[in-house]
């Protein structure tokens, strides 16, 4: 006999996770089922646009790359429409000079890569190129509908020991034991963690590999703002928004219609000043748990549910629309600096991770200068800029906004992954950001969970946790 469907669940967040997995959860458990999604700020999370002078840019997630599989068939199934994404040529600046610099010309660029560093670049991009194509397993398990209850064993079954063994060790000790030098991992890699995770080489070596995943051709985002996907999937899945925050769970014995008492979730929230509560079946969190990030208490659980107290990296995003001063990257004027965006090398003296001219989210206008020849500029920093440090960068600017996140884990290996499960139909998508933070990543983590909420509710254990899933669907036809 099947299973009736729960009446009603909860996901508290509205960013990819969480509009992801109410998405999911729909096509499983069916119409009747009624989704609650409930968010305190704005639907995408960490995904949003800010504003220049009429131009929306990607203040959060901003590239996705052609192998997100997830990402990819969202918005397909949503029917919106995508660009390219390219931050044209790019140096790489130490403090003092651009010791690394892009030409535009294909055969220019691989001299000058294979005079500085022989064949590493090469070696670099094989090495990446082999770890996603493991990851790629993740698509075939899941579209064969089978689930895993912790973040090791799902790595597990798509990459065996070696993908654990990535989230064990530094990247530095990982490639410097394949052999690559001290001038390629300064110059070449930290400048990309540096960039997509505001951290040098000591984070772990799967957030790595998906950090320089994030430096392949191909990059794309969606036009009109990343941000459209969440918005696109909270309507698709039918799902009712609840604009609160979230601020107790509580387990409770409630007697359903049917007449039989019921464990069930009370979730506890606020709307302005006004506090209330609502009971459900199912919980998904996909937010960090943390006292910073989501503060929400879980109250007379038995046994306790952890304090969890990941740290989350401080960034700031600043766009900024003015005349940059190049001089400061080497003695050239504006007219002889070709690049779009910097990177940079660990310096405790450098007040930026990174600077750029980024895409707008409306195809046609990118990489182009306004009227008076300037571009908007966006940096990433782990502090808010001053003014001084603004024009210290730039010779005169009309405009600046900022936004500061908590963007991503601090990642220091070897890691520990939270529990999926918190408690019986309790979940946590977000534990999934221990291996690495990327929009697939919460993509992916929301697929699993809704998987594994449907399966454990239907007592559908043969679907869970199960071993040898690539050779056994290798054979399958
Ligand atoms: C600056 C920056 C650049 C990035 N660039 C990229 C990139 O280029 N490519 C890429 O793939 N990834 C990128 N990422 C990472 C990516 O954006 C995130 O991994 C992803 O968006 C996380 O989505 P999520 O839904 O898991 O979490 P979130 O987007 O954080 O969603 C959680 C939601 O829960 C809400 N919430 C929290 N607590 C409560 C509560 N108590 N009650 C109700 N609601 C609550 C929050 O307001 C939030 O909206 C970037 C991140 C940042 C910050
Ligand atoms: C999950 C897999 C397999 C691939 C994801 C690759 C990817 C898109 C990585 C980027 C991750 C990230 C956190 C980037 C932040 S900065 C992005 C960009 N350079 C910008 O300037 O906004």
């Amino acid at each position: 006999e099947p299973r009736s469907p729960p009446d009603k669940i909860a996901i508290i967040g509205a960013g990819i996770g969480g509009t992801s997995a109410a998405y999911i959860l729909r096509q499983k458990f069916g119409k009747d089922v009624k989704i609650d999604v409930f968010e305190r700020e704005e639907v995408g999370g960490r995904l949003a646009t800010m504003t220049v002078q009429g131009q929306d840019y990607e203040a959060g997630g901003s590239i996705i790359h052609p192998l997100n599989l997830h990402m990819k068939r969202f918005v397909k199934d949503l029917g919106l429409s995508t660009f390219q994404v390219s931050g044209g040529l790019v140096g790489v600046y130490d403090g003092e000079t651009l010791v690394f610099e892009e030409s535009s010309w294909f055969i220019i660029n691989m001299i000058k890569l294979i005079w500085r560093y022989g064949f590493q670049p090469l070696r670099m991009h094989m090495w990446v190129e082999d770890l996603l194509g493991k990851f790629m397993r993740i698509y075939r398990y899941q579209s064969h509908e089978y689930a895993f209850s912790s973040v090791e064993k799902l790595l597990h079954a798509i990459g065996g020991d070696e993908f654990l063994g990535l989230l064990n060790r530094t990247l530095l000790e990982t490639l410097q034991k394949a052999g690559f030098s001290e001038k390629f991992l300064n110059e070449m890699i930290a400048p990309v963690m540096r960039v997509n995770y505001g951290q040098s080489t000591g984070l772990n070596a799967f957030v790595g590999a998906v950090s320089l995943s994030g430096a392949d051709s191909g990059l794309w985002a969606v036009e009109g703002g990343n941000k459209l996907v969440c918005s696109g999937l909270l309507q698709a899945s039918k799902s009712n928004l609840i604009s609160g925050s979230v601020m107790y769970i509580e387990e409770k014995t409630r007697t359903k219609q049917t007449g039989n008492p019921t464990k069930m979730y009370e979730v506890v929230y606020q709307i302005g000043s006004e506090t209330r509560s609502d009971f459900y079946d199912i919980i998904l969190v996909a937010t960090p748990l943390n006292r910073k990030m989501s503060n929400i208490t879980f109250l007379n659980f038995d046994p306790p549910i952890e304090e969890f107290h990941r740290k989350y990296e401080h960034i700031v995003t600043t766009l900024v629309k003015g005349e940059l001063n190049s001089s400061v990257f080497g003695s050239r004027t504006i007219d002889n600096f070709g690049l779009g965006t910097v990177l940079t090398t660990d310096n405790s003296n450098l007040f930026i991770n990174s600077l750029g001219i980024p895409s707008s989210v409306k195809k046609e206008e990118n990489l182009q200068p306004s009227a008076d020849g300037t571009y908007v500029w966006k940096m990433f920093s782990p502090e808010t800029l001053t003014k001084a440090q603004i024009l210290k960068l730039f010779l005169s600017y009309d405009y600046a906004v900022k936004k500061p996140w908590l963007a991503y884990p601090h990642y220091e290996p070897p890691e520990k992954c939270p529990s999926i499960i918190l408690h019986d139909r309790l979940y946590y998508l977000n534990g999934m950001e221990c291996a690495a933070s990327a929009m697939e990543m919460s993509a992916m983590a929301a697929h699993n969970v809704a998987l594994l909420a449907y399966h454990r509710w239907n007592g559908h254990t043969d679907m869970i946790d199960q071993d040898g899933l690539y050779e056994k669907l290798k054979t399958e036809l």
